[in-house]
């Protein structure tokens, strides 16, 4: 029987007096991917972040890898969130916090040429991120995300500031990680990279 790696019943968020969703039901196995669409404050970031142990449902009950959602060590160990722009560090190049991420982390997923190959930041490596485009700053923060081994992604709008060329490559990247026993759960707005990652779409709808 297939073990889920993430199961939602019944999970209703009120955040500042009013509910931004309820009865959302969600589940994701090994190997899937699971892309969250919905209108604008639809609560898509939310869930993510409930899905991470980082907000706390109003009701019903989230697992996530046999248990509830614990922003703890043991935890980060198996999960990788990505959204917002990371803080980046002074002085380190974008070679150096992909090496950052492998040496806090355990590296073999993916070495740090192979990330830099797979996110095409091999001619930038050596720059501080901050110099990069907002794409390739996303890149960035995408090639740590994926660099280390992790069982499950979290990703919100993964898509972000990403050309046509690129999203198309990073739905390769995607699959990859799921056919290699890893789950996702995404955020998007990009209809089109769902279906190029072969993902489940669940829309989102916001509590009226
Ligand atoms: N800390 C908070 N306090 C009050 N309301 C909040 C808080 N955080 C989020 N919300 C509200 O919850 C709703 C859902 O926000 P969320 O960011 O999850 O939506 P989203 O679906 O990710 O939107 P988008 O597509 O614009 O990224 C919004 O109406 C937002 O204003």
């Amino acid at each position: 029987m297939e073990t889920a790696i993430i199961t939602v019943r019944d999970v209703r968020v009120d955040l500042g007096g009013h509910t931004v969703f309820r009865e959302v039901d969600l589940t994701a196995g090994p190997e899937e991917i699971v892309a969250v669409a919905g209108e604008n404050g639809a609560g898509k970031s939310t869930l993510l972040r409930c899905l991470a142990g980082l907000q706390t449902p109003s009701g019903g009950q989230i697992r996530v890898l046999g248990g509830p959602p614990a922003d703890t060590a043991g935890f980060w160990r198996e999960v990788v969130s990505a959204g917002d722009e990371p803080a980046w560090y002074p002085g380190l190049s974008v070679r150096e916090h992909v090496e950052l991420v492998l040496s806090v982390h355990g590296g073999g997923r993916l070495s740090v040429e192979s990330a830099l190959s797979a996110f095409q930041l091999e001619r930038r490596a050596e720059l501080h991120p901050l110099t990069l485009s907002t794409g390739q700053r996303q890149r960035v923060s995408l090639a740590m995300a994926l660099a280390r081994p992790s069982r499950l992604l979290l990703l919100d709008e993964p898509e972000r500031g990403l050309d046509a060329d690129f999203r198309e490559r990073l739905a390769g990247i995607l699959r990859e990680y799921a056919a290699q026993s890893g789950t996702i759960v995404m955020a998007t707005h990009d209809i089109a990279l769902a279906e190029a990652c072969g993902a489940r779409l669940v829309t989102l709808e916001a509590a009226r």
